[in-house]
């Protein structure tokens, strides 16, 4: 059954350093939740953490309500970033070991081993070692080592560094897959056009805290809205008034306003149409990335 990932309070120091501050957050079944952040931000420390490979200071992460011990762990599909293969093992033979350490038979690994090598396309590398493979081929590996024993939960850092364009539409096809059987997936990406366009929800994490969460559409509703309004007649100010308008820009008769969160455009409208005509109105909605450099640069 499809449990809910939980993040709850954790904190994390490093000597000085605070990596992890009281960062909640959960990851529902179902559900592809993108993980971003800046350099350093505490990405992989949480990710860490819910693997057990690293220890909180204080808080927990729980799988369906359940501390994260040995068992719920092995439950768990993961990809490190700093990847985790045997350099010098067979591919096919590597997958089958780890599909074994998590609780298959032999018959069972050997399947599995099967069908993820053909559908990550690396079906024709399974007698070559790790180490001789590309390095997108060796992701492509990684990521079929956190699928082959059918995981309850998956958590991925950075999954999609350095795949090529085709290898990308491979990955997202995938973890869309896994994620419509009801489980949760996690992954930490720096490519905020692809967790825009793949994510249902998205965690924008800074300095250690949460500092925006929600639905793609959300958190994009939630940033301001900018406005460009070509009046030719209008003169310089005609906007300067407006209640939630900024005007950052006025060039030409094109003007460039930002809107606070809530306030209606049509006073807008109202306002360009007193001074003649109006030959363009249109909405602009801050992209993923444009909201990302509000969020971390606030
Ligand atoms: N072993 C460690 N010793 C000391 N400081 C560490 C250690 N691991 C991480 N840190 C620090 O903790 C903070 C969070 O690092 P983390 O690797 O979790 O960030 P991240 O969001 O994954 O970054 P990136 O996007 O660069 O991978 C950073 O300031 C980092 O320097």
């Amino acid at each position: 059954m499809p449990e809910t990932l939980t993040i709850d309070g954790l904190s994390k120091r490093y000597g000085d350093v605070i990596a992890l501050d009281d960062l909640s957050f959960d990851v529902r079944p179902g559900e592809l939740f993108g993980f971003v952040g800046s350099n350093g931000a505490g990405k992989t420390t949480t990710m860490r953490i819910v693997l057990g490979v690293l220890s909180a200071d204080s808080g927990r992460a729980l799988l369906g309500g359940r501390d994260i011990d040995l068992d719920v762990r092995r439950t768990i599909g993961y990809m490190p970033e700093e990847r985790g293969l045997y350099p010098k093992m067979k591919v096919g033979a590597q997958l089958a070991y780890l599909a074994e350490l998590h609780g298959l038979s032999r018959a069972e690994a050997r399947e599995a081993v099967e069908r993820w090598t053909e559908r990550l396309g690396i079906s024709e590398r399974v007698g070559d070692t790790v180490d001789s493979l590309s390095l997108g081929n060796q992701q492509r590996v990684q990521l079929a080592a956190a699928l082959v024993h059918d995981p309850a939960v998956l958590v991925l850092d950075e999954p999609f560094s350095g795949l090529d364009p085709v290898a990308v539409d491979v990955m997202s096809d995938v973890l869309k897959e896994k994620a419509a059987t009801g489980v949760p997936v996690i992954f930490s990406s720096h490519q905020l056009d692809l967790v825009q366009r793949l994510c249902h929800r998205v965690g924008i994490i800074g300095r250690g805290r949460m500092r925006a969460l929600g639905t793609v559409d959300e958190l994009r509703g939630s940033g301001s809205t900018r406005l460009e309004v070509h009046a030719p007649d209008a003169p310089v100010g005609w906007a300067a008034h407006l209640d939630g308008a900024t005007v950052l820009e006025h060039r030409e008769g094109r003007t460039v306003l930002e809107l606070a969160p809530g306030t209606d455009d049509q006073t807008v409208l109202h306002a360009a149409l007193k001074t003649g005509p109006v030959h363009e109105f249109s909405t602009h909605r801050p992209s993923l990335t444009e909201l990302f450099r509000e969020v971390v640069a606030a």
